[in-house]
């Protein structure tokens, strides 16, 4: 069906008077943007001049501190609105390019008047007659668009539902200002756009999406009455883009109550950050906090322990199957992660309440000033209903009253006398100006001396408290490790609280377990529950300014995460995206869905999404890859088509290398830009980028590396998730690597990483999960 010419000459005109709008603003906007600038420039230089900076007294540091943070704030302030004005600037530069991509004619239930609605990533609003040029994709109306197909269509506003009749549904392809094509579309947001933006070649960042988004995809991006949301999609079926939409969203409908700040994505790793971070500036918006669990809890716990980050934890799993202890060590993964030991600590606390807690001593200069039998003393002579962090805090201030009597003996003592003669002249000279203060000199010379005596032995005693008192402030008389530990090192303790039932391998684990802690060290899985325990005892530290909290990759999070970030973030919204054929972590393969999820809410407030439809690969590449999952049916392949997948059994390692050479400058040939050789581990992935590197300019990516690139790289699978490829080569789909059937999903999510071409390697046998 093709449109009348006129029709189309029409539409290229309203393109150009648009565009000529845009020109007009953008102008304005530079303008003013050069103005900002030199306004702060401004501010910068002349900071120090509005401040007199006096440190001379109290009174004088709190009045120069209470200028500095003004004009700070004053910068900062500016800072931000140009931050804005540049996003704007930049997102009207992408309108002159592509002012709109859709249109919708609707017609009001009752109304003769039909409106003709054009859509874009930004709304664009005509001053002289306060019309509409182009409205934001996330207005209101806008939901129609992705929706309904022509015919009765309704959506929501914040005063109600608009009923009415849907005309017209029209797409654009528009670049440089000038109409490609456009085509009026059914059901679907048109095919022919799909094949077009899918078909593209990838680059090292993800892109926006909003002129294809779905109808099942726009529900997750404007849902706003789920405390927990929950996607469950499959490979490619645009689970982050929708979640990064999402965000864009929520920042649109409830802007000026909800900032960037207060949303927070965790993602997989530091790389994918990158990944993704220019989609939100792309739509004209700041990015929100973007964060990995291990980066909180490295923040929580750094300073005590050393952690282990999850991909080393996942390089151990891969790798160590020969080493004594690994089975056992598994067990303990599988076992940690689970809402079962979680029930475990919480009786553990319940145990503590009346006996067992860890206190240190409290040593000065090499003595015993407060025994840990003392303080466990005073601990539990507090009323025992009071929950522990509570009794903590009495305990604390009970320290602080003692410290200071303590401090009071230590007064008379000669050390004192000997620190007062090493004293410099300014502490004298402090110490002068205190008692002058005080109005504490008589005339008496001996006793004036005498004053001043105890004032500096006073001042040294304080001086050499301090480290205790802030101690005391920050709990350090509890010893946690030490209480963890217990729970490990008793297993009369341990069975007790497990009702008689300890887990398979326990003696073993619990054996690693000690070992590593009393060395500081803490394994991935034991940092979430030594962290719990140490809140249930210390009191739990919330975020509350947190309002949207994003999960991707949320099939890698154990229960017990889940049940921590509920209590971290009790003010938030969750947004929960995963896969479990993506379920790459030992911990997770107790779970095969998120059912169990809706626990954690409650199911009133809890909703879930399934997206079945892949958008990133061909359909030849998703057929073939769901067959190397027993629950693979259900996945539907987006009619993209291109070459079938190869397979490619090979005699030896040389040949693997030189074949897979062939294969890159074949592919890089045809144009592709971005080639993922995907290995199983860090390992692999270094044997293989030493081989290749003779033959080809390729990169290394590695758990240090902090962004993607363009062009080829060799990555171990766990890296590689969540992002994609034009082209992916498995370097050895052996049934050596992938043998396991712990190893099934892994080579899953490896080849899901491909968009249009998938080739195989092997040498020896072939993976059994290879059709
Ligand atoms: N509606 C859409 N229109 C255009 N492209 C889309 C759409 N939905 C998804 N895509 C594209 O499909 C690819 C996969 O999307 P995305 O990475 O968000 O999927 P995912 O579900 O997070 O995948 P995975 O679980 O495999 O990491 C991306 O290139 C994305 O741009």
């Amino acid at each position: 069906m093709s449109m009348p010419e006129q029709e189309i000459r029409a539409e290229q005109q309203r393109v150009e008077k648009v565009v000529t709008e845009i020109d007009g603003r953008i102008k304005t906007l530079t303008k003013q943007l050069g103005e900002a600038r030199a306004d702060i420039v401004e501010i910068r230089n002349n900071f120090w001049d509005d401040v007199t900076v006096n440190f001379d007294e109290p009174d004088d540091i709190i009045e120069t501190y209470a200028v500095l943070k003004q004009q700070a704030e004053v910068l900062s302030e500016r800072e931000r609105s140009h931050r804005h004005a540049q996003n704007q600037l930049k997102k009207l530069m992408r309108l002159q390019q592509s002012p709109y991509f859709g249109r919708i004619d609707f017609t009001e239930g009752g109304s003769d008047n039909t409106d003709r609605i054009y859509l874009g990533i930004g709304s664009l609003l005509n001053e002289t007659d306060d019309e509409f040029l182009v409205y934001d994709w996330r207005a209101p109306v806008s939901s129609l668009y992705y929706d309904y197909p022509p015919g009765p269509a309704e959506y929501e506003t914040p005063d109600g539902t608009v009923h009415g009749e849907l005309e017209l549904k029209r797409q654009y392809i528009i670049r440089d200002g000038h109409i490609q094509s456009l085509f009026d579309t059914g059901v679907t947001i048109g095919d022919e756009l799909l094949q077009e933006v899918l078909g593209k070649h990838s680059d090292s960042q993800m892109k926006s999406i909003v002129a294809t988004i779905q109808r099942e995809q726009n529900q997750i991006i404007r849902n706003t009455t789920s405390r927990l949301l929950i996607v469950q999609g499959a490979a490619g079926s645009g689970k982050t883009s929708a979640a990064l939409q999402r965000v864009a969203y929520l920042l649109y409908r409830f802007r000026g109550a909800l900032t960037a700040d207060q949303i927070v994505l965790f993602s997989p790793n530091t790389m994918f950050n990158s990944y993704v971070s220019t989609v939100l500036p792309e739509l004209g918006e700041e990015n929100m906090q973007q964060t990995t669990f291990i980066e909180y809890l490295e923040h929580r716990l750094g300073r005590e322990f050393n952690i282990e980050d999850p991909l080393t934890q996942m390089e151990y799993v891969l790798t160590a199957m020969q080493e004594s202890g690994y089975e056992a060590r598994i067990a303990g993964i599988t076992y940690k992660s689970t809402t079962n030991f979680l029930h475990v600590l919480e009786r553990y606390v319940e145990h503590l309440g009346s006996q067992g807690l860890v206190f240190k001593n409290i040593r000065f200069r090499g003595e015993l000033l407060l025994s840990s039998d003392r303080i466990r003393e005073q601990f539990y002579s507090y009323e025992p209903s009071l929950p522990i962090p509570n009794r903590m805090r009495l305990l604390a201030d009970w320290l602080q009253e003692e410290l200071k009597e303590l401090g009071r003996k230590e007064l008379k003592k000669d050390w004192v006398d000997e620190e007062i003669e090493l004293l410099d002249t300014d502490s004298y000279l402090k110490a002068y100006q205190r008692l002058r203060k005080k109005n504490r000199f008589t005339e008496n010379s001996f006793d004036d001396h005498k004053r001043e005596r105890d004032q500096l032995a006073y001042m040294v005693v304080q001086e050499r408290f301090k480290k205790l008192r802030s101690g005391v402030k920050r709990l350090r008389f509890v010893d946690i490790p030490g209480v963890f530990r217990h729970l490990f090192s008793d297993p009369e303790l341990a069975r007790q609280l497990m009702d008689g039932n300890l887990p398979a391998h326990w003696e073993e684990f619990a054996a690693q377990t000690v070992e590593l802690v009393r060395e500081a060290n803490l394994a991935y899985e034991d940092a979430t529950p030594y962290l719990y325990l140490k809140e249930r005892l210390e009191g739990f530290q919330t975020n509350n300014s947190i309002r949207h909290v994003f999960l991707d990759e949320a099939q890698d999070y154990s229960p017990f995460q889940f049940a921590f970030l509920k209590r971290l973030f009790p003010r938030a919204k969750m947004t929960v995206l995963g896969d479990f054929n993506q379920a790459i972590y030992a911990h997770a393969n107790q779970n095969s869905s998120f059912e169990w999820l809706s626990t954690l809410y409650g199911s009133e407030e809890t909703e879930m999404i399934v997206l079945t439809k892949s958008y990133r690969s061909t359909r030849q590449i998703v057929e073939f890859t769901k067959t190397m999952l027993p629950n693979g049916n259900n996945i539907e392949p987006f009619n993209r088509s291109g070459s079938e997948p190869t397979v490619l059994q090979l005699p030896d390692k040389a040949t693997l290398a030189a074949q897979v050479t062939d294969r890159v400058l074949q592919l890089q040939a045809q144009g592709h830009s971005t080639i993922g050789i995907i290995c199983k581990t860090a390992v692999e992935s270094q044997e293989a980028y030493d081989v290749l590197k003779e033959h080809l300019s390729l990169r290394l990516i590695t758990q240090e590396s902090g962004s993607f690139e363009a062009g080829t790289q060799v990555i171990p699978a766990y890296l590689a998730k969540g992002v994609e490829f034009d082209a992916v080569i498995i370097y050895n789909a052996s049934q050596e690597q992938y043998g396991r059937e712990s190893e099934r999903k892994l080579f899953y999510t490896a080849c899901t990483r491909a968009m249009h071409d998938l080739h195989i390697y092997y040498v020896g046998e072939k993976s059994p999960f290879l059709p």
